[in-house]
């Protein structure tokens, strides 16, 4: 293991900065038990970046990223920038990064934890128990194929481009075999094989690279059909597998059977460690500068990034144990909270975070 990291620290808009500073706290305290440096250097990006620099991602940001060990990113976007040209969108600089870094595979798990089954908007006896990852493909697809916007006889006509490519599909399909094969051995692969071509070439893929998995149980789903079975049935599910698009919507069905958006993490992988760590929520500009955004998805996602690209699992774990024990002794931001006038804010929960993480991890 390493002794120094260098982690770049993309705030962002919104929320973004209130939940980051709780997680950047979190690290430093791993690295002061731990006997490890962290060197978190800031960099600018959505809207922030487009005010300051003209675009939503400066050259200055992608080097900066490059440069370091992994990369821990809050939220973009925001109502102030909502009426921009495409190229001026907040979102357009997260887009960027993902495809500057080549950050192909983005892991979604969306884990029930015992003491938010109440936080749910569905019934106990559906959630408990829900322990899935979903896989998405993240740097093809509608999002980056080409754009367009003209005038046509009936009025104005836009268009967005889906292409995959035989190769991407494999190299996510493959992410999502290593990943189920790890786990419960069951990988659905989500299309919509019965409309689009990209779909029926996705799904002879996944069929082809299935033969190099014999002992994960692949099944298709289509992805209205995933939608309902995520709500009616969702503890069928081990691993889903998806193009980007798709996996946007479902990642944030998935988020909300857990309780709340505020609690799920990801990460954005590219070939080998480097990765991307991000929570699944956005800017949150109804609660943005009140202090009371949940912190927790950007703490654990500060556990996925010491485990898949640090490879400290044990801080991993710890920071991970620290946030069910704050969770189990009744703590809650107001977005989790039953009875909200007894709920924190985002530093006092950021705080009994690290007090818990305090009490397990021991000096190095
Ligand atoms: N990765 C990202 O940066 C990302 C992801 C999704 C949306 N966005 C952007 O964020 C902006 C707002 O989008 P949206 O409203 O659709 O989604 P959102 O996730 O920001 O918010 C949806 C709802 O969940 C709540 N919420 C989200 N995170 C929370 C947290 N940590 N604690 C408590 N409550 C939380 C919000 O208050 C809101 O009511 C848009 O500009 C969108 O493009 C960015
Ligand atoms: C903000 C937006 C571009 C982004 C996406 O669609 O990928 C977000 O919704 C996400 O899930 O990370
Ligand atoms: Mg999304």
């Amino acid at each position: 293991m390493k002794k120094e990291y260098r982690i770049a620290v993309l705030p962002g808009d919104g929320i973004g900065p209130e939940i980051m500073q709780e997680a950047v706290k979190v690290l430093t305290l791993v690295g002061e038990r731990e006997g490890v440096t962290f060197t978190c250097e800031e960099g600018r990006i959505g809207g922030i970046a487009i005010d300051t620099d003209g675009t939503p991602l400066p050259e200055e940001t992608v080097k900066l990223a490059k440069q370091a060990d992994a990369v821990l990113l809050g939220a973009v976007g925001g109502p102030k920038w909502d009426q921009n040209p495409g190229h001026l969108r907040p979102e357009t600089g997260l887009l960027g990064i993902r495809k500057a870094l080549g950050l192909f595979a983005n892991i979604r798990p969306a884990t029930m934890h015992s003491s938010l089954v109440e936080a749910s908007s569905l019934k106990p006896e559906v959630v408990s128990g829900v322990d899935l990852i979903v896989v998405r493909e993240l740097t093809g697809g509608i999002y980056f194929g080409e754009k367009k916007r003209y005038d046509g006889p009936n009025g104005e006509v836009a268009e967005d481009q889906c292409i995959y490519h035989e190769a991407e599909i494999e190299r996510i399909v493959r992410v999502g075999f290593d990943i189920a094969r790890k786990r419960q051995k069951r990988l659905v692969s989500v299309d919509k094989a019965n409309v689009l071509e990209s779909s029926r070439l996705w799904r002879k893929v996944a069929e082809r690279v299935a033969a190099d998995y014999p002992d994960v149980e692949l099944s298709h789903q289509l992805v209205d059909s995933c939608a309902m079975q995520l709500v009616r049935e969702p503890k069928q599910f081990d691993v889903i597998v998806t193009e980007n698009m798709f996996g946007d919507i479902l990642s944030d069905q998935a988020a909300m059977l857990t309780g709340s958006i505020g609690m799920l993490s990801s990460a954005s992988l590219a070939a080998g460690s480097f990765g991307l760590y991000e929570p699944v929520h956005g800017s949150a500009p109804d609660i943005a500068g009140k202090g009371i955004a949940n912190p927790l998805a950007t703490i654990l996602s500060v556990a996925m990034m010491l485990r898949l690209s640090l490879g400290m699992d044990e801080a991993a774990n710890a920071v991970e144990n620290a946030v069910w024990s704050v969770l189990e002794a009744g703590h809650r931001t107001g977005d989790i909270a039953s009875d909200r006038s007894k709920a924190i804010g985002t530093v006092e929960m950021g705080q009994l975070v690290r007090d818990e993480l305090s009490k397990t991890l021991v000096q190095k």
